[in-house]
């Protein structure tokens, strides 16, 4: 919305620029000037795309398009509409289309294997280019499209490998979170549900990710929320400009100005943690004693990054920025789905307070709670967080099977129609919390049935070399948030609200109405206190 905002007027101010009095030279000069660049921008326009000519183009720009601010707009409003054009003119065959961040290839899902294991298609080079890493108050991604990939193996290699620990003291953030953001009160009251999740996620994964002192700190929780939207909205706004252009309107942007003084503030808090560790670890190793470990992932950083330089604050912000918003969304889907279905609550909370009486917060307890799994793996495939998955950027010619080629420099998506398809879910549009249990007990489905499996009908993470390695991280935070709120509230809809949840849809981001309210009441918790397990 706010790309367009912004368009709009500089539309307009060109317009009235062409109404000035011709008699004057100064006019005419500024005239000239204005239809010189004009000239320029239309020039790159028709001269900038269309490089893949034997993949089909299905957004074609109309007579006179200036920077392409006609089909820019449309994508922006109707990419559904778009994809499902190109789906039903090409079946099974990429098609290309014309986006914000320029010209895309559109893949089918069959491709999905094809892609996922292809080392010269990569995702780092495509966020890079997205997010604009080269200007300043976007080093975060940078920092993702880094070679050495640090980021990544800090989430595949510790996150991952500490779920077990982190289990119980994520447990203790959400108690303290969900107390602090949602109260004890016995009477309905009403929320915007996804403000209320995104605090609660951002101090139980700061929980983990810095450790219980800047957990609370409460100007980290703030920027730790703000940097992703600011940097979607800024970056997003930026794509409505030509490239050129960008170099300059981030200076004046307030999102883009205001990512600027979030990078050195995160410096600021992070830093003084950073040097202290190091100090510690220092004194350590000068008196030959092992260095204690803190186990977050301050120390995930420094051992990973093994001496290479790194920005910490920033690489704190980039795992932030990958797990709170993300993780807000789906949580929030879920919600808002339960609160729909008071008698699918109550089979949950019976799971719930059976596997955590059975085996405590331990990572067995989460895995043996399938309902839960099922409903949040239902939730993610009717609404993922983008209408296509797998972004990626050649870096060499990467031939497909189907015939084409992907030219290096080329960008690449891969559609998620099988989400919905009906060869392989009955009923496919609607939301049967169940589903995936049955598929569990099923000998051909049941290995991919779980939450955190990736296939060509399960896109949610993406799939392959590039699927996201925090998925795991994010199945056991959704499960153990979810347990407290299901097991500590009651929820119910709005009664004016819609029969299920409408997403909000810009370009291809699908995103949880952050408008959408609930209400919810403390209830008494089935005789087990969550909170003393
Ligand atoms: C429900 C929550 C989440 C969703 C829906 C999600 C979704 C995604 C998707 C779609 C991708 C791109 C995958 C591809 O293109 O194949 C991705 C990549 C990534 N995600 Fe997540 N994510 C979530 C949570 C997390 C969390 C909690 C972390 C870290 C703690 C994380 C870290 C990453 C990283 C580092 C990558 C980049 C992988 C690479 O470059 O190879 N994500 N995520």
């Amino acid at each position: 919305m706010t790309s367009l905002a912004v368009v709009e007027p500089t539309l307009q101010a060109q317009r009235e620029s062409f109404s000035l009095p011709i008699h004057d030279a100064t006019y005419l000069l500024v005239r000239g000037s204005v239809a010189l660049v004009l000239g320029v921008i239309l020039f790159m326009n028709i001269h900038g795309d269309s490089k893949v000519s034997s993949i089909p183009l299905i957004n074609q720009a109309k007579g006179l398009d200036i920077a392409n601010w006609g089909w820019r707009w449309r994508f922006a409003f109707y990419a559904e509409e778009l994809l499902q054009k190109g789906m039903a003119l090409y079946k099974d065959r990429p098609f290309k289309l014309m986006t914000d961040s320029g010209e895309i290839i559109v893949l089918p899902s069959n491709l999905v294997s094809t892609i996922g294991s292809e080392d010269r298609l990569l995702l780092r080079e495509s966020v890079a280019e997205d997010f604009h890493a080269h200007l300043p108050g976007f080093e975060v991604f940078a920092a993702a499209a880094r070679y050495d990939q640090l980021g990544q193996s800090v989430v595949r290699k510790r996150l991952t490998r500490s779920l077990n620990k982190i289990t119980e003291p994520l447990s203790q953030e959400v108690s303290f979170a969900t107390e602090l953001r949602l109260g004890n009160g016995k009477e309905w009251k009403k929320v915007y549900i996804y403000k209320e999740i995104l605090d609660i996620v951002a101090r139980s994964s700061s929980r983990v990710f810095l450790g219980p002192d800047i957990c609370r700190n409460e100007d980290w929780l703030d920027i730790t929320k703000r940097y992703t939207s600011e940097a979607f909205i800024g970056s997003a706004i930026l794509r409505a400009f030509p490239n050129w252009f960008r170099n300059v309107a981030h200076w004046v942007i307030p999102q883009c100005r205001n990512l600027r003084w979030m990078a050195p503030r995160a410096r600021e808090i992070i830093t003084p943690f950073i040097e202290e560790r190091r100090r510690l670890r220092a004194e350590s190793l000068a008196k030959g004693e092992t260095p204690a470990a803190f186990d977050d992932a301050i120390d995930w950083f420094e051992d990973e990054s093994n001496g290479a330089p790194y920005d910490a604050a920033i690489a704190q912000l980039g795992l932030s920025m990958a797990a709170i918003h993300t993780t807000s969304d789906l949580l929030t889907e879920t919600l808002l789905r339960l609160a729909r279905r008071p008698e699918l609550v109550e089979e949950l909370r019976s799971e719930v307070i059976q596997e955590l009486r059975k085996d405590g917060w331990k990572k067995t307890a989460l895995y043996n709670m399938k309902l839960l799994d099922s409903v949040i793996k239902e939730s993610q495939r009717l609404r993922p967080i983008s209408m296509v998955s797998m972004v990626r950027k050649a870096v060499e010619d990467v031939p497909l099977p189907t015939g084409e080629v992907i030219p290096k420099g080329h960008r690449t998506v891969v559609l998620t129609d099988q989400h919905r398809s009906a060869e392989l879910f009955t009923n496919p549009d609607v939301f049967d919390g169940h589903r995936f249990v049955r598929q569990r007990a099923c000998p051909e489905t049941e290995n991919t049935a779980h939450f955190v499996s990736t296939t060509s009908s399960s896109l949610g993470f993406g799939h392959g070399k590039h699927a996201c390695p925090g998925r795991f991280f994010a199945a056991n935070e959704l499960k153990v948030i979810l347990c407290h709120l299901l097991v500590k509230y009651d929820w119910k809809v709005a009664p004016n609200a819609p029969a299920e949840p409408e997403p909000l849809k810009y370009s291809f981001a699908l995103q949880a109405d952050p408008w959408a309210q609930l209400y919810l009441k403390r209830r008494d918790c089935d005789g087990l206190d969550i909170d003393a397990i």
